[in-house]
Protein backbone atom coordinates (compact mmCIF):
# COMPACT_ATOMS: atom_id res chain seq x y z
CA UNK A 1 0.00 0.00 0.00
CA UNK A 2 1.17 3.35 -1.11
CA UNK A 3 1.70 6.12 1.24
CA UNK A 4 -0.39 9.36 1.06
CA UNK A 5 -4.73 9.13 0.71
CA UNK A 6 -5.74 5.93 -1.33
CA UNK A 7 -9.36 5.55 -1.53
CA UNK A 8 -10.09 2.37 -3.41
CA UNK A 9 -13.94 1.06 -5.75
CA UNK A 10 -15.76 3.45 -3.26
CA UNK A 11 -18.92 3.39 -3.73
CA UNK A 12 -21.91 5.81 -2.17
CA UNK A 13 -26.07 4.94 -2.38
CA UNK A 14 -28.22 7.78 -0.97
CA UNK A 15 -31.60 5.54 -1.33
CA UNK A 16 -32.30 4.02 -4.98
CA UNK A 17 -29.88 6.89 -6.27
CA UNK A 18 -26.14 5.73 -6.78
CA UNK A 19 -24.01 7.99 -6.32
CA UNK A 20 -20.51 6.77 -6.81
CA UNK A 21 -19.79 3.77 -8.12
CA UNK A 22 -16.47 1.72 -7.85
CA UNK A 23 -14.39 5.08 -7.63
CA UNK A 24 -10.96 4.86 -7.09
CA UNK A 25 -8.67 7.98 -6.74
CA UNK A 26 -4.85 7.89 -5.58
CA UNK A 27 -3.21 11.16 -4.06
CA UNK A 28 0.63 10.05 -3.38
CA UNK A 29 2.51 12.89 -0.60
CA UNK A 30 2.93 15.99 -1.82
CA UNK A 31 0.76 15.44 -5.29
CA UNK A 32 -1.66 17.60 -6.46
CA UNK A 33 -4.87 15.76 -7.35
CA UNK A 34 -8.05 17.21 -9.27
CA UNK A 35 -11.47 15.78 -9.41
CA UNK A 36 -13.44 17.28 -12.12
CA UNK A 37 -16.76 16.34 -13.72
CA UNK A 38 -20.21 17.82 -14.96
CA UNK A 39 -22.58 18.89 -12.63
CA UNK A 40 -24.23 15.99 -10.10
CA UNK A 41 -21.12 13.63 -11.17
CA UNK A 42 -20.55 12.63 -7.66
CA UNK A 43 -17.12 15.08 -6.87
CA UNK A 44 -18.65 16.79 -3.72
CA UNK A 45 -19.46 12.98 -2.56
CA UNK A 46 -16.51 11.83 -3.29
CA UNK A 47 -15.18 14.72 -1.16
CA UNK A 48 -17.43 14.28 1.69
CA UNK A 49 -16.81 10.90 1.44
CA UNK A 50 -12.99 11.55 2.28
CA UNK A 51 -14.10 14.68 5.07
CA UNK A 52 -16.23 11.83 6.89
CA UNK A 53 -19.57 13.71 5.92
CA UNK A 54 -20.39 10.69 3.91
CA UNK A 55 -20.21 7.13 4.82
CA UNK A 56 -19.33 4.94 1.74
CA UNK A 57 -21.51 2.05 1.16
CA UNK A 58 -18.96 0.20 -0.72
CA UNK A 59 -14.68 0.27 -1.00
CA UNK A 60 -11.99 1.08 1.71
CA UNK A 61 -9.85 4.19 1.86
CA UNK A 62 -5.86 3.85 3.11
CA UNK A 63 -4.46 6.88 5.04
CA UNK A 64 -0.11 6.12 5.01
CA UNK A 65 -1.09 2.66 4.43
CA UNK A 66 -3.58 2.02 7.15
CA UNK A 67 -7.20 1.49 6.31
CA UNK A 68 -8.94 5.14 7.14
CA UNK A 69 -12.25 5.80 8.50
CA UNK A 70 -12.93 9.48 8.31
CA UNK A 71 -14.52 11.49 10.63
CA UNK A 72 -14.92 14.82 10.32
CA UNK A 73 -14.06 16.03 13.75
CA UNK A 74 -11.00 13.81 13.96
CA UNK A 75 -9.20 14.55 10.06
CA UNK A 76 -7.02 17.38 11.83
CA UNK A 77 -5.40 14.50 14.33
CA UNK A 78 -4.95 12.75 11.03
CA UNK A 79 -2.91 15.51 9.35
CA UNK A 80 -5.59 16.28 7.26
CA UNK A 81 -7.17 19.64 6.76
CA UNK A 82 -10.31 20.90 4.60
CA UNK A 83 -12.00 24.11 3.18
CA UNK A 84 -15.58 23.59 2.23
CA UNK A 85 -17.77 25.87 -0.33
CA UNK A 86 -18.98 28.02 2.31
CA UNK A 87 -16.70 30.03 3.69
CA UNK A 88 -17.55 28.80 7.54
CA UNK A 89 -15.76 31.65 9.24
CA UNK A 90 -17.18 33.52 12.34
CA UNK A 91 -18.48 36.78 12.02
CA UNK A 92 -18.23 37.43 15.83
CA UNK A 93 -14.40 36.44 15.95
CA UNK A 94 -11.12 38.13 14.51
CA UNK A 95 -9.35 36.84 11.35
CA UNK A 96 -6.69 35.75 13.60
CA UNK A 97 -9.15 33.99 16.30
CA UNK A 98 -10.94 31.79 13.51
CA UNK A 99 -7.60 30.84 12.07
CA UNK A 100 -6.59 29.92 16.06
CA UNK A 101 -9.98 27.45 15.76
CA UNK A 102 -8.18 26.03 13.25
CA UNK A 103 -4.73 25.34 15.43
CA UNK A 104 -6.56 24.07 18.47
CA UNK A 105 -5.35 20.90 18.37
CA UNK A 106 -1.65 22.10 19.03
CA UNK A 107 -2.34 23.50 21.77
CA UNK A 108 -2.50 21.24 25.37
CA UNK A 109 -5.40 23.56 27.11
CA UNK A 110 -7.07 24.22 23.96
CA UNK A 111 -8.82 27.11 22.20
CA UNK A 112 -12.07 27.23 24.52
CA UNK A 113 -10.03 27.54 27.35
CA UNK A 114 -7.76 30.34 26.01
CA UNK A 115 -10.95 32.00 24.70
CA UNK A 116 -12.14 31.87 27.85
CA UNK A 117 -9.19 32.64 30.21
CA UNK A 118 -9.07 29.56 32.10
CA UNK A 119 -5.95 28.95 33.93
CA UNK A 120 -2.44 27.33 32.81
CA UNK A 121 -3.88 28.54 29.04
CA UNK A 122 -1.81 32.21 28.32
CA UNK A 123 1.33 30.07 26.62
CA UNK A 124 -0.96 28.01 24.57
CA UNK A 125 -3.20 30.90 23.25
CA UNK A 126 0.08 33.24 22.58
CA UNK A 127 1.43 29.99 20.57
CA UNK A 128 -1.14 29.77 19.31
CA UNK A 129 -1.41 33.41 17.99
CA UNK A 130 2.28 32.97 16.65
CA UNK A 131 1.12 30.28 14.60
CA UNK A 132 -2.08 32.02 13.17
CA UNK A 133 0.26 34.89 12.47
CA UNK A 134 2.36 32.96 10.54
CA UNK A 135 -0.05 31.43 8.55
CA UNK A 136 -1.75 34.64 7.80
CA UNK A 137 1.56 36.58 6.33
CA UNK A 138 2.46 33.36 4.48
CA UNK A 139 -1.23 34.22 2.82
CA UNK A 140 0.15 37.89 2.22
CA UNK A 141 -2.95 39.04 4.86
CA UNK A 142 -1.01 39.47 8.23
CA UNK A 143 -2.93 43.24 8.37
CA UNK A 144 -6.34 41.81 8.48
CA UNK A 145 -5.46 39.41 11.43
CA UNK A 146 -7.77 41.89 13.74
CA UNK A 147 -10.37 42.52 11.77
CA UNK A 148 -13.66 41.03 11.61
CA UNK A 149 -13.83 38.52 8.68
CA UNK A 150 -17.23 40.28 7.10
CA UNK A 151 -15.61 43.55 6.47
CA UNK A 152 -13.15 42.04 4.18
CA UNK A 153 -13.82 41.25 0.54
CA UNK A 154 -14.62 37.80 -0.50
CA UNK A 155 -11.24 36.92 -1.81
CA UNK A 156 -9.52 37.95 1.42
CA UNK A 157 -12.00 36.07 3.45
CA UNK A 158 -11.47 33.01 1.17
CA UNK A 159 -7.95 33.09 2.45
CA UNK A 160 -8.79 32.91 5.89
CA UNK A 161 -10.63 29.87 5.47
CA UNK A 162 -7.53 28.51 3.54
CA UNK A 163 -5.28 29.86 6.42
CA UNK A 164 -7.65 28.16 9.23
CA UNK A 165 -6.62 24.68 7.08
CA UNK A 166 -3.32 25.74 6.86
CA UNK A 167 -2.53 26.36 10.21
CA UNK A 168 -2.92 22.41 11.69
CA UNK A 169 0.16 22.33 8.74
CA UNK A 170 -1.88 19.55 7.46
CA UNK A 171 0.26 16.45 5.08
CA UNK A 172 -3.26 16.40 2.82
CA UNK A 173 -5.57 19.52 1.98
CA UNK A 174 -8.60 19.04 0.92
CA UNK A 175 -10.46 21.66 -1.13
CA UNK A 176 -13.77 21.69 -2.36
CA UNK A 177 -14.29 24.88 -5.29
CA UNK A 178 -11.46 26.82 -3.67
CA UNK A 179 -12.20 28.98 -6.79
CA UNK A 180 -15.97 29.89 -6.30
CA UNK A 181 -16.72 33.69 -6.71
CA UNK A 182 -12.82 34.43 -7.09
CA UNK A 183 -11.49 37.26 -10.44
CA UNK A 184 -9.56 35.69 -12.54
CA UNK A 185 -6.07 37.61 -11.06
CA UNK A 186 -7.36 35.94 -8.01
CA UNK A 187 -7.86 32.48 -9.46
CA UNK A 188 -3.79 32.98 -10.70
CA UNK A 189 -2.86 33.67 -7.31
CA UNK A 190 -4.83 30.90 -5.79
CA UNK A 191 -3.15 28.49 -8.56
CA UNK A 192 0.57 29.93 -7.31
CA UNK A 193 -0.24 29.37 -3.55
CA UNK A 194 -1.29 25.55 -4.63
CA UNK A 195 1.87 24.94 -6.35
CA UNK A 196 3.63 26.70 -3.47
CA UNK A 197 2.57 23.93 -0.57
CA UNK A 198 4.49 21.10 0.28
CA UNK A 199 1.81 18.87 1.47
CA UNK A 200 -0.81 16.86 -0.94
CA UNK A 201 -3.78 18.48 -2.51
CA UNK A 202 -6.57 16.52 -3.56
CA UNK A 203 -8.98 19.68 -5.48
CA UNK A 204 -12.82 19.33 -6.22
CA UNK A 205 -13.38 21.80 -9.43
CA UNK A 206 -15.21 23.36 -11.69
CA UNK A 207 -12.55 26.08 -12.66
CA UNK A 208 -10.88 24.49 -15.92
CA UNK A 209 -7.70 26.98 -15.92
CA UNK A 210 -6.99 25.99 -12.71
CA UNK A 211 -7.56 22.66 -12.49
CA UNK A 212 -5.04 22.47 -15.51
CA UNK A 213 -2.65 24.46 -14.39
CA UNK A 214 -1.66 23.30 -10.88
CA UNK A 215 -2.80 19.37 -11.04
CA UNK A 216 -0.23 16.56 -11.12
CA UNK A 217 -2.99 13.90 -12.18
CA UNK A 218 -6.97 14.76 -12.32
CA UNK A 219 -9.89 12.15 -12.30
CA UNK A 220 -12.56 12.37 -14.19
CA UNK A 221 -16.44 11.53 -12.51
CA UNK A 222 -19.57 11.72 -14.89
CA UNK A 223 -22.68 9.89 -13.33
CA UNK A 224 -20.85 8.60 -10.31
CA UNK A 225 -18.00 6.70 -12.24
CA UNK A 226 -14.65 7.22 -13.26
CA UNK A 227 -14.24 7.63 -16.92
CA UNK A 228 -10.84 9.20 -16.89
CA UNK A 229 -7.49 9.36 -14.58
CA UNK A 230 -4.33 11.36 -16.01
CA UNK A 231 -1.69 14.06 -16.61
CA UNK A 232 -3.77 17.60 -17.05
CA UNK A 233 -2.44 16.88 -21.08
CA UNK A 234 -4.14 13.32 -21.35
CA UNK A 235 -7.07 14.51 -19.78
CA UNK A 236 -7.35 17.02 -22.36
CA UNK A 237 -6.53 14.95 -25.08
CA UNK A 238 -9.31 12.40 -23.99
CA UNK A 239 -12.59 12.02 -26.02
CA UNK A 240 -14.25 10.24 -23.58
CA UNK A 241 -14.19 13.65 -21.19
CA UNK A 242 -14.80 15.99 -23.88
CA UNK A 243 -17.99 13.67 -24.26
CA UNK A 244 -19.22 13.63 -21.12
CA UNK A 245 -19.01 18.12 -20.48
CA UNK A 246 -20.96 18.13 -23.68
CA UNK A 247 -23.40 15.66 -22.72
CA UNK A 248 -22.85 13.34 -26.10
CA UNK A 249 -23.49 9.80 -25.70
CA UNK A 250 -20.39 7.81 -25.84
N1 LIG B 1 -27.45 13.86 0.50
C1 LIG B 1 -27.92 13.46 -0.68
N2 LIG B 1 -29.09 12.81 -0.79
C2 LIG B 1 -29.56 12.38 -1.97
N3 LIG B 1 -28.91 12.55 -3.15
C3 LIG B 1 -27.74 13.22 -3.11
C4 LIG B 1 -27.18 13.70 -1.87
N4 LIG B 1 -25.99 14.32 -2.17
C5 LIG B 1 -25.83 14.21 -3.50
N5 LIG B 1 -26.86 13.55 -4.07
C6 LIG B 1 -27.00 13.22 -5.47
O1 LIG B 1 -25.83 12.49 -5.83
C7 LIG B 1 -25.41 12.84 -7.14
C8 LIG B 1 -24.00 13.38 -7.10
O2 LIG B 1 -24.03 14.66 -6.48
P1 LIG B 1 -22.74 15.51 -6.14
O3 LIG B 1 -23.20 16.72 -5.41
O4 LIG B 1 -21.72 14.66 -5.50
O5 LIG B 1 -22.25 15.91 -7.60
P2 LIG B 1 -21.20 17.04 -8.02
O6 LIG B 1 -20.35 16.43 -9.09
O7 LIG B 1 -20.51 17.57 -6.83
O8 LIG B 1 -22.16 18.13 -8.67
P3 LIG B 1 -21.97 19.74 -8.77
O9 LIG B 1 -20.87 19.96 -9.74
O10 LIG B 1 -23.30 20.19 -9.30
O11 LIG B 1 -21.66 20.24 -7.38
C9 LIG B 1 -26.43 13.85 -7.66
O12 LIG B 1 -27.39 13.15 -8.43
C10 LIG B 1 -27.03 14.42 -6.41
O13 LIG B 1 -28.35 14.87 -6.63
Amino acid sequence: MNNGLSVQGVGVRFGGLVALEGVSVEVPPGSVVGVIGPNGAGKTTLFNVVCGFVRPTAGSLHWDGEPFRPRPDRLAAAGIARTLQGLGLFAGLTVAENVMIGAHRRSRSGFAAALFGLPRSDRDERELRGLAAETLDALGIGAAADSHPGVLPYAVQKKVALARALVTRPRLLLLDEPAGGLGSEEVDELAELIRSLSCAVLLVEHHMDLVMSVCDRIVVLDFGKRIADGTPAEIQADERVTEAYLGVAS
